[in-house]
């Protein structure tokens, strides 16, 4: 039995983030998938790893992480080498780095996961799509894509000249994000849809996408 094991459910953009960090730096582990549909996610022995009752869960040993950005972040300070180094050691650059990672949190993921939520999954369940919410949700994406395309214009990754985490923690809602008619706002800003096909044609993302298919 592994000692390293990832608790999730591939479909979730959280599991994607954290499994596509464990990718990047080519760890072995075993992934524990949780059955959502079934709420086990809410019962024990589940919740003792995850108070909240939320995937993904990371172990490796006597540490137990739940949160998939901090399970992102702690894996590239902890499991870092110099092939697979995605942090920055001058503090400096760190703070860079982290500010784009909380871009992601606090500006892209609100209107790209209500996207998703309208384009994928609600279609997917059989739920029709709230069009006016889109029109929205689409124009607060848009501003947000502005001030990526200007950060790419003076930085070839969003946290450096490197690909880190900041770039990384993207790449579960581009997945989604791709497959809707809202991938037209990623492709009509040139620095934008360059960085998106630069990360998402990394090897260690091409294994998640894998993983998701194969579901
Ligand atoms: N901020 C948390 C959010 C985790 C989260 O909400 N995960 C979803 C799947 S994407 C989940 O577990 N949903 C089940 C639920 O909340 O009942 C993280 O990034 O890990």
């Amino acid at each position: 039995m592994a000692a390293r094991k990832l608790y999730g459910s591939v479909e979730s953009t959280t599991t994607m983030r954290a499994l596509a960090s464990l990718f990047e730096h080519e760890l072995k582990f075993e992934f524990v998938r949780v059955d959502l549909n079934a709420g086990d996610h809410k019962k024990e022995p589940f919740l003792t790893l995850s108070p909240f009752g939320t995937v993904p869960v990371f172990q490796d040993g006597d540490l137990i992480l739940f949160e998939s950005t901090t399970i992102m972040r702690c894996i590239s300070h902890v499991y870092t080498n110099p092939r697979t180094e995605q942090v920055y050691v001058d503090p400096k650059m760190q703070g860079i780095a982290a500010t784009w990672i909380d871009v992601e949190d606090h500006h892209f993921n609100p209107p790209a996961s209500k996207l998703i939520s309208e384009l994928v999954f609600k279609p997917k369940n059989g739920l029709p799509t709230d069009e006016a919410t889109v029109a929205v949700e689409e124009a607060k994406l848009a501003k947000v894509l502005d001030v990526y395309e200007e950060r790419l214009a003076n930085s070839e990754y969003l946290g450096g000249d490197k690909f880190t985490s900041a770039d990384l923690t993207h790449l579960p809602n581009l997945y989604y994000l791709m497959r809707t008619p809202a991938k037209r706002l990623f492709d009509e800003r040139p620095k934008v849809r360059a960085w998106c096909a630069a990360i998402m044609s990394r090897p260690a993302w091409a294994k998640v996408v894998e993983m998701v298919m194969e579901k």
